[in-house]
């Protein structure tokens, strides 16, 4: 019988969703008849040994998926589970994206001590994140608000909040919800004044692309709406050349039709400077494309390349 290893990061979040993925595909493998078992294997990365560092310093794309890359090109492992925010635009010769499932909630969301909302918290109030892209968006809408940088897992971020007297923090909604934690929740911010990160809430599970096996498994827990948001969303990321380290978001939207429509936003940290565009269309990488022109045309490239140096 095949024996799959699944690598992930060895976060509470990494694992929890991890075990999800694990379940769905023994369910998968039940109703499909397909003979297999499934092993989870933990692998440190980069990003984790550095999470007390703010990454926007460190630079580099890939920091939590580097090792993981690594262990399935060696064979260590056969598939690996990612946050599809965490991947790099760009995939190593060999290795594919097997799977996206069906996105959790792409949202970024407020947790405070005591806020009902954004438009509760006092004057001035201190908001935690490492984010220049939540940053630049939220001191945009309220840029009487302190931010600052808050770093580590989500558990250490959430106990942070009260151990260094934060009004709030903002985090992805999608993390809390996976972990259970969603009654931490105060307000979720709609996209009109947050737009998600790239991938947000949507899963990568990336395999190699000459392992048959576990590429037709895999094809039974694509969820093909989601893949054709996250394939636009990653076209206007890749063409802008971005990463976790710049202020940059988009999200798309599927409509039952099968046509595309997305928002995209670049800003500046301190959220004086906000280009934001929302174009439709059917193909997804010329839509990302066409949405980067767009704002390129506006100035983004200067704003990236501001924020970059
Ligand atoms: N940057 C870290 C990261 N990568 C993925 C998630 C969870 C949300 C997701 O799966 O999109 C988080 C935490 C956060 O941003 O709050």
């Amino acid at each position: 019988m095949r024996k799959i290893i699944v690598g992930t990061r060895q976060s509470a979040l990494a694992l929890t969703q991890t075990g999800q993925v694990v379940k769905h595909l023994r369910a998968l493998c039940r109703e499909h008849g397909i003979e297999c078992e499934f092993e989870v294997k933990k692998i440190v990365t980069k990003g984790d040994r550095i999470l007390d560092v703010t990454l926007s310093k460190v630079g580099g794309k890939g920091l939590f998926v580097k090792e993981i890359e690594q262990a399935l090109m060696d064979g260590e492992i056969d598939m690996a589970v990612h946050s599809m925010k965490d991947m790099p635009w760009e995939l190593p010769e060999g290795l594919v994206v097997g799977a996206v499932p069906l996105r959790e909630d792409p949202r970024d969301c407020l947790i405070t001590r005591g806020a009902a909302g954004l438009d509760e918290l006092p004057q001035g109030a201190k908001v935690g994140t490492s984010s220049l892209r939540r940053a630049c968006q939220l001191q945009h809408y309220r840029p009487d608000l302190r931010i600052e940088s808050i770093r580590g897992n989500i558990d250490s971020r959430l106990k942070k909040l009260e151990s260094e007297g934060f009004d709030g923090i903002l985090l992805a909604a999608a993390g809390l919800r996976r972990i259970g934690w969603e009654d931490r929740i105060s307000a979720y911010l709609p996209p009109e004044v947050c737009i998600p990160a790239v991938g947000q809430g949507a899963l990568c599970i990336e395999c190699r692309g000459g392992d048959g096996f576990v590429l037709d498994l895999l094809k039974h827990y694509n969820d093909a709406p989601t893949a054709l948001a996250v394939a636009a969303e990653r076209s206007f990321l890749g063409k802008l050349n971005g990463g976790c380290q710049v202020p940059i978001g988009a999200y798309a939207t599927i409509a039952a039709d099968g046509g595309i429509a997305m928002t995209g936003m670049v800003g500046s940290p301190d959220g004086d400077s906000m280009l934001k565009e929302t174009m439709t269309g059917t193909d997804p990488d010329k839509l990302g494309h066409e949405l980067a022109d767009a704002l390129i045309a506006r100035g983004a490239a200067e704003l990236l390349a501001m924020v970059r140096s």
